[in-house]
């Protein structure tokens, strides 16, 4: 097998990077291209040997929540043309599940989260790198409605959070690695003109 490009796809948390990924993964279908899609989130470091109320307090917005040297090797895996034991996260107990997925290698490898383009020694691994840059107001809107409903969480701790690390820590990380992207996205995970020069220039690059 050609060695996978890897297309890492970064911005604030509710800027739209999930959405993205699945439109893209739709976009590789369509092209009879396999694909495998990477969630950073997964990456949380396993927090078991903590008690629930440290684990709530952890700031889950700075780059030393994951376990990014992990993420490298299982990238530098895929790339070889290894298979990899993916971690799986409930954000609902803030550590990792105690069971892991085997993954293959595929020609196109997505990758999505919020600190990928803010580790300098990932940058490297990229083939395209891409921002979602969605005004925060939006993205705190879309974080309230999804945490309430899928995370577990009530509105006055994601607003809560969302003051005292997801906000600052978005300013002092991720809005500075919007700068090595090599493309911004507006729009979020509708941006279908974005979806189609990045799924076109990456059929280009396979041929
Ligand atoms: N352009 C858009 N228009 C409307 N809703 C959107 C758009 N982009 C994303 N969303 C919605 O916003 C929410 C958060 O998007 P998501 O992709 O989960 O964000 P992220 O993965 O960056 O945290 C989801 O419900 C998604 O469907
Ligand atoms: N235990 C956790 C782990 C992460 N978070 C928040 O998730 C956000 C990143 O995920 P997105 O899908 O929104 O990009 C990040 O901003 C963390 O604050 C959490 O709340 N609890």
């Amino acid at each position: 097998m050609q060695t996978p490009l890897i297309i890492a796809i970064s911005g604030a948390s509710g800027s739209g990077k999930s959405l993205f990924t699945e439109n893209l993964l739709k976009a590789f279908s369509e092209q009879g291209r396999p694909v495998q899609i990477l969630r950073e989130d997964h990456y949380y470091k396993a927090q078991d040997h903590l008690p629930m109320a440290e684990r709530e307090k952890n700031n889950y917005d700075h780059p030393n929540a994951f376990e990014h040297s992990l993420l490298k090797e299982h990238l530098e895996q895929l790339r070889s043309g290894d298979e990899i034991d993916y971690p799986h996260y409930c954000y609902k107990t803030h550590t990792r599940l105690p069971e892991t997925e085997r993954l293959k290698p595929a020609p196109v490898i997505i990758l999505e989260g919020i600190m990928l383009l803010a580790r300098p020694d990932l940058l490297p691994l990229y083939d395209v790198k891409v921002f979602i840059d969605t005004p925060l107001d939006i993205c705190l809107m879309r974080r309230m409605m999804r945490d309430v409903k899928e995370r577990g969480r009530t509105l006055e701790s994601v607003a809560n959070q969302y003051e005292t690390t997801v906000k600052p820590m978005y300013h002092q990380f991720i809005e500075p690695s919007r700068f090595t992207a090599d493309v911004v996205v507006t729009q979020g995970g509708k941006n279908f003109i974005a979806l189609d020069v990045i799924s076109s220039h990456i059929k280009q690059a396979l041929q």
